[in-house]
């Protein structure tokens, strides 16, 4: 193929696309290029009047978003990409800068503007080439910019209203997709197609024959300033020319630090679509010599500050039973899941695009489909999914959430704000309705599914003849538990409202030993006797008072020799997170045993963090909150427990052991 010598060089590299523009992705993909989609974080603000034509200001943010992403890269991942490639494309009529619609009106305003004349659009390229040198970012940049004109008939109001209730115009620079039903609205298109539609490819391919194959003396035939080749120079590249082969720094690659400024200043040159260099000046600083530039946004703040959106997004897809439809029918374009769902096809695509920057889902020519870990987690009818807490967590805890402000401020749950009524006790809440019951149910039963095994071993049982869960929901911990010990009998000891829903959660088909279900309150009613009673994410729903009920009736039913499991995520003790020192100096003063699992730097932090957020998320709707170890040692001595036990799991929830003497 003509143009694979020069594609070929980035064949090893590490290639990364800086834009979340499924157009970009699908021209580079098409012919063949392999590369990560990691979409810049760059807001597209900068000053338009502060450009001297509209291509400056294309260029200068597709350098930005280009930056950004490899700077958080190298930053946040420590790892350098190779080569990122970042994009920006505008619409110029007018004198005036056409970016994306906000709404429709502002659609409608674009489109107006448009009607009957020609424009132009600009799309900037940056192609950052990077490498790290004792751990410095070092990058040469190279950008350019491609224009095309195009031409829109006399379009009706009533034509343009009816573009612009299709969606398309949204996400479209200008407010038109030219791929798309915006193809209707154009009478002329002089230049090149793909610009218009957001990436240059011939002027991108022409780029890498220069940047990788820089014409030797004896063959530049082109005037000075253009050094651009020609179409057919490619035909007669090949991989021999090993001397020039590799990326070399040229005269149109400007060297630049980690943190995007030119090594030689503030001046840059860009060619235009013909090859002839422009130049102009970037205020780098003020009046009084100091730095203008900004400090560097931590990448791990802006990820913080938008970390809601990736929830939400995620939340959503699983709501709408994406990942459910595309493991039953996927690959599958935009438009056939949004027919399936019944949703707009224009906010299908930006969230289908969304999952798939997230790493949740695959593009492909063919459409979009499930990562692995998709199918197993967040499909709803997955073994170990978690579609269910996943629900929960769109339904409930999400409304709750968004009143932490005022839990903050008032210490206490926010059940009323979240959903207008008086809040009652934490089940009551939850049970009033059957749908709100099995939507908790299921949360529940998949956190249960998922940490049981880690629970069920944590210690060995083996000596017990009978235990009762108490607050065991679905029996999902209780089926693990005879199924690794066979010679305990298992009782749930739950809500009415509860047991008379656990048909829909038992495991159809395989044959596990029986788990007996009682029914009751555990505060009120008497409770089942049994040499091993367990506690699983039950005492963290309760403020010490009502701990100091629960486990006083099941210390007076307990023998000497009986015992207690609690299964919660133990903070240490300045709960920041599950310290070794602090856990071990615990063992010997206070005669814990104490095993802690390997976990390494990273996993340590997040489960830290998911520990403490769960901490929250008990005060926005319950009274309760996790506990360190010696809070939940002391609330258990004060009962005549003893021989407390630690283990941390490095799953989300850790285990206590504990004896009646
Ligand atoms: O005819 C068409 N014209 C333009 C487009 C698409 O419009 C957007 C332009 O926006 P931008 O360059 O800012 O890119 P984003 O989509 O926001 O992605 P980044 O992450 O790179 O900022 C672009 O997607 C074009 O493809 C079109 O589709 N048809």
């Amino acid at each position: 193929m003509v143009l694979s010598p020069v594609l070929g060089k980035l064949v090893s590299k590490r290639v990364v696309l800086a834009s979340a523009s499924p157009r970009r992705q699908e021209i580079l993909t098409n012919v063949g290029l392999r590369f990560e989609v990691v979409p810049s974080w760059f807001k597209e603000t900068l000053e338009k009047s502060s450009f001297a034509a509209p291509f400056e200001y294309a260029v200068e943010t597709a350098r930005q978003k280009a930056l950004e992403v490899a700077n958080r890269m190298h930053v946040k991942h420590m790892r350098t990409p190779d080569v990122v490639i970042g994009a920006d494309t505008i619409v110029s009529v007018d004198e005036q800068i056409l970016e994306k619609p906000v709404d429709k009106q502002d659609a409608y305003r674009m489109l107006s503007r448009l009607n009957g004349k020609e424009h132009s659009v600009f799309t900037g390229v940056a192609i950052i080439h990077c490498h790290s040198k004792d751990s410095k970012l070092e990058m040469e940049i190279t950008d350019f910019y491609e224009e095309t004109k195009v031409k829109f008939s006399e379009l009706s109001e009533e034509l343009l209203w009816e573009y612009i209730h299709s969606g398309e115009p949204m996400d479209k620079a200008g407010g038109y997709g030219i791929q798309a039903l915006g193809g209707m609205l154009v009478e002329y298109v002089h230049g090149d197609f793909l610009n218009v539609v957001g990436f240059p490819l011939n002027h991108f391919c022409k780029k890498l024959a220069e940047l990788y194959y820089p014409p030797s003396k004896h063959n530049v035939q082109h005037k000075k300033y253009d050094s651009i080749p020609s179409v057919d120079t490619f035909e007669n590249l090949s991989d021999g020319e090993s001397e020039s082969s590799n990326f070399t720094e040229h005269k149109g690659a400007s060297k630049l630090d980690s943190s995007g400024k030119h090594s030689s200043g503030g001046v840059y040159t860009s060619e235009n679509s013909s090859g002839v260099r422009t130049g102009f000046t970037v205020p780098l600083e003020n009046q009084n010599g100091v730095s203008q530039r900004p400090p560097e946004v931590p990448s791990k703040i802006l990820e913080l500050m938008d970390g809601f959106r990736a929830s939400k997004a995620l939340l959503v897809a699983s709501k709408l039973k994406i990942f459910d439809h595309l493991k039953h029918k996927g690959p599958l374009k935009a438009v056939d899941i949004a027919n399936e769902i019944g949703t707009s096809v224009c906010g299908t695509e930006r969230l289908l695009d969304a999952c798939a920057a997230l790493g949740l889902l695959e593009k492909t020519p063919q459409g979009y489909g499930n990562t692995d870990s998709v199918n197993t987690f967040l499909t709803s009818d997955g073994e170990y999914s978690l579609h269910g807490y996943i629900i929960h967590s769109n339904d409930h805890l999400w409304p709750l959430f968004t009143n932490l402000e005022s839990a903050i401020k008032e210490g206490s749950r926010q059940n009323h704000r979240a959903f207008g009524k008086k809040a009652e006790d934490l089940f009551k809440d939850y049970y009033h309705s059957q749908e709100g019951k099995q939507c908790f149910m299921a949360a529940m039963h998949s956190i249960a599914r998922l940490t049981a095994r880690d629970v069920a071993t944590a210690f060995d049982l083996s000596r017990f003849k009978s235990a009762c869960d108490l607050g065991g929901c679905t029996g999902a911990l209780a089926r693990e538990l005879v199924q690794i010990y066979p010679n305990l009998k298992v009782t749930v000891f739950d809500l009415p409202e509860v047991i008379a829903n656990i048909s829909y959660f038992q495991p159809s088909g395989q044959h596990t030993a029986p788990v007996t279900f009682v029914s009751g309150d555990f505060f009120k009613d008497k409770l089942p006797e049994a040499d091993l009673y367990i506690l699983s994410r039950i005492l963290h729903d309760w403020p010490d008072e009502k701990i100091h009920v629960l486990l006083s009736k099941i210390s007076a039913l307990c023998r000497p020799g009986s015992a207690l499991l609690v299964a919660e995520t133990v903070l240490d003790e300045q709960k920041t997170h599950p310290s070794r020192a602090v856990l071990q100096s615990l063992s010997i003063t206070e005669g814990c045993a104490i095993l802690l699992a390997e976990m390494v730097l990273d996993d340590e932090k997040k489960n830290r963090s998911t520990a403490l957020l769960q901490s929250l998320n008990m005060l926005v709707q319950t009274e309760g909150k996790e506990r360190s170890g010696s809070e939940y040692q002391a609330l258990l001595e004060q009962h005549g427990f003893t021989n407390v036990k630690i283990r941390i799991t490095g799953n989300l929830l850790d285990v206590i052991l504990c004896v009646k003497t």
